[in-house]
């Protein structure tokens, strides 16, 4: 049975906390962003912050540091040049955060698994890896020290779209043909959180596979998968359990979508439109009645 019924998502909400700080509600390091796909790092970014972290950084590609600066003075934005000698994030109790990397990544670039290894070595936080980062996930370094993180028991989370799975299956030889049973197998083969993203979208902790059937094809259009990343590691950095953070988020998600179709139609709604109902879509799960 799905315990992922309106009660338990209602509660799962990060309402802020009345003695709350920007630090205390949590910061997300969101690695983003290439030369290629400056967008993608905005638009994360933008929902990550609707989605309640206290602080978002976008850590970038300096040929897009000022297109993300650009989109919300709130940011904090730095070019990834420095990152390698910065310290590592660290979650505790009184500070949680996370890290997300790959969203808006160029997969040709030498730079995208460095950043990606280098997020998975050192952080002590929850690492979520989307887009452009997948595909190095997927190689000998990716795999080992995934499954590093899992032994010492830090949390990944991967969000791959269908031909991103079929990446990270190809090591393994694994099926793909039955999304529920791929998203299992790959969390199993790579110890990690799987949000399999998709007309229905498989999310699984190896354990259990659950269903989030609430989406509409008008979030079939690009960039919607960003703001999805933004929106879990969101919800990581302020310290929800990840099985958690990724069925939340993905909820919200599906429901921003369909409540900006229902608005704009299924034909016009554009990543940034879910990223701006996301509001509505969460004001609709507090205020609804029922399990
Ligand atoms: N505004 C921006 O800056 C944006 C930046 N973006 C960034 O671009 C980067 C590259 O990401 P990407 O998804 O565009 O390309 P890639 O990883 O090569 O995969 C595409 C290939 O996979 C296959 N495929 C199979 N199933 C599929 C499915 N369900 N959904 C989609 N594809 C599916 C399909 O092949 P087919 O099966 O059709 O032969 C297709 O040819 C990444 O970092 C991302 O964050 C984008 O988010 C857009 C907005
Ligand atoms: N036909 C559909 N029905 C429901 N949701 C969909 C449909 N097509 C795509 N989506 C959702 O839209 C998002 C697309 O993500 P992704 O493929 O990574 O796009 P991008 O890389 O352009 O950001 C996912 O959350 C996916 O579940």
């Amino acid at each position: 049975m799905n315990p992922y019924g309106k009660a338990r998502l209602r509660e799962l909400l990060p309402h802020p906390s009345e003695g709350a700080n920007k630090y205390t509600r949590g910061k997300l390091v969101l690695m983003a962003g290439s030369a290629a796909y400056p967008g993608a790092a905005c638009l994360s970014a933008l929902a990550s912050q609707r989605m309640g972290a206290g602080y978002t950084e976008v850590i970038t590609d300096k040929r897009a540091v000022e297109t993300v600066r650009s989109v919300g003075p709130s940011l904090v934005v730095a070019s990834d040049e420095a990152w390698f000698d910065r310290p590592p994030a660290v979650a505790t109790e009184k500070h949680p955060c996370a890290v997300a990397v790959g969203s808006g990544f160029d997969s040709g670039e030498g730079r995208t698994a460095r950043l990606l290894f280098c997020a998975l070595e050192d952080a002590d936080a929850p690492v979520l890896v989307d887009g452009g980062a997948l595909g190095a996930l997927a190689s000998d370094e990716g795999r080992a020290l995934c499954k590093r993180r899992f032994v010492e028991g830090r949390p990944t989370v991967a969000t791959p779209h269908g031909g991103e799975a079929a990446r990270l299956a190809k090591p393994f030889d694994l099926p793909c043909d039955d999304p529920s049973r791929l998203a299992r197998s790959l969390s199993l083969a790579y110890g990690m959180v799987v949000v399999l993203k998709g007309p229905d979208t498989w999310i699984s902790d190896g354990d259990d596979a659950f269903c989030m059937d609430e989406g509409t094809a008008a979030l079939s259009k690009a960039g919607t998968g960003d703001v999805l990343a933004g929106m879990i590691g969101s919800l990581l950095a302020q310290g929800l359990d990840p099985l958690d953070a990724c069925m939340l988020g993905s909820t919200l998600h599906a429901r921003a979508g369909k409540m900006a179709a229902d608005e704009l139609t299924d034909i016009c709604v554009s990543a940034e439109d879910v990223v701006r109902f996301l509001p509505h879509a969460i004001r609709s799960l507090s205020s609804e009645g029922g399990r």
